[in-house]
C-alpha cells in the first residue's frame, strides 16, 4: 500500500488522483495541485508535454516496447495513446476470461479491446463534444453542449439543435452497435468525461458486466506503480 501521485495529462481536463496508502483520497485539476516532493508521482500523458515541464515523474515510455508494455503484449503500433495503454493494462491484470472493451469517453471516444493475449488494439472517434464543436464550422450553425442523454428521438428533425443533437447521438450509438453485435464481448470498462452517456446507453444494448470508473486512470497508474515496486523496477 503505497502513496502516489497519479498524473492524468489529457487533452482536454488534466488532473493529478493522490493516493494515501493505496486509497484514491482525492482528484484535483494538475493547475490547482501542489505537488508532495516526498511523495513518487507517475505519469500518462497524451496533452500539452508543457504541463508536465516543471514536475518530477516518473516517465513510463521505457516500459513500452515494440510489441509489449510491462509484462502485457500490444498489437499495436508505437504511437498508440498512453492513455489507452495503461488503462488496457489494469485491464489485463484483472484476468477476466473472453474479450474485455475499454471505452475511454474523453475529447476523444476510444474503444479498445483486451483480452489473456493482451491489448489487441482499437479504434479512435471524435469525442462528444468534438463532434458538437464540429459544427462550429459551418458560419450559421450552433456549437451546442454534450447532451444528458443518448436518448435518440426517431421524429425527422425540424429545428437546427434536433438536427445536430440526434445526428450526434444516432452516430454514437451506431458504431457501438456495430462494435458490439461483431465481437463477442464479455464486459465492457467505462472511463472519461462522458463515460456515464454510455453507462446508460449500454444497459439497453449489452446484457454483460459494465464497469463505469470515472477514475480508471488513475487506478491504472496506481497498479503500473504497483508492478514497478513489486518487481524492483
Ligand atoms: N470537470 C469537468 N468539467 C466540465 N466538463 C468536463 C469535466 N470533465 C470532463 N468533462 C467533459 O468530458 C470531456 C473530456 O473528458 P476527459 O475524460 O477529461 O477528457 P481528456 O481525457 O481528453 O482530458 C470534455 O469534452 C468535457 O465536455
Ligand atoms: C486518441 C487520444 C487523442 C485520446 O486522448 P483523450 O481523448 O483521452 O485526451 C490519445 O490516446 C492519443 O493521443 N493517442 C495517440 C494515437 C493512438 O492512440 O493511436
Amino acid at each position: 500500500m503505497y502513496n502516489l501521485q497519479s498524473i492524468d495529462n489529457g487533452n482536454s481536463h488534466p488532473h493529478v488522483g493522490l493516493f494515501e496508502k493505496g486509497e484514491l483520497k482525492s482528484v484535483t485539476p494538475l493547475a490547482q495541485f501542489q505537488f508532495d516532493q516526498q511523495i513518487d508521482a507517475i505519469a500518462s500523458s497524451v496533452g500539452p508535454s508543457k504541463n508536465l515541464q516543471s514536475i518530477s515523474y516518473i516517465d513510463l515510455r521505457p516500459y513500452r516496447k515494440e510489441e509489449s508494455f510491462l509484462d502485457m503484449p500490444v498489437d499495436y503500433e508505437m504511437t498508440l495513446g498512453e492513455d489507452r495503454l495503461h488503462q488496457a493494462y489494469y485491464i489485463f491484470k484483472k484476468a477476466h476470461p473472453g474479450l474485455s472493451l475499454l471505452i475511454d469517453a474523453g475529447t476523444f471516444t476510444t474503444v479498445d479491446f483486451i483480452d489473456e493475449s493482451g491489448m489487441k488494439g482499437g479504434y479512435i472517434f471524435p469525442g462528444v463534444q468534438t463532434f458538437l464543436n464540429s459544427y462550429s464550422r459551418g458560419d450559421k450553425l450552433p456549437s451546442l453542449a454534450s447532451a444528458d442523454n443518448f436518448t435518440i428521438d426517431f421524429d425527422i428533425p425540424h429545428s437546427t439543435n434536433a438536427a445536430i443533437e440526434n445526428a450526434m447521438k444516432i452516430s454514437q450509438l451506431s458504431w457501438l452497435e456495430k462494435i458490439l453485435s461483431s465481437h463477442p464481448i464479455e464486459q465492457i470498462y467505462l472511463s472519461g468525461g462522458h463515460g456515464s452517456l454510455f453507462s446508460k446507453a449500454l444497459e439497453d444494448l449489452f446484457k454483460g458486466n459494465v464497469i463505469f470508473e470515472k477514475n480508471l486512470i488513475h487506478f491504472s497508474l496506481y497498479e503500473i506503480y504497483l508492478y514497478l515496486k513489486n518487481n524492483n523496477i
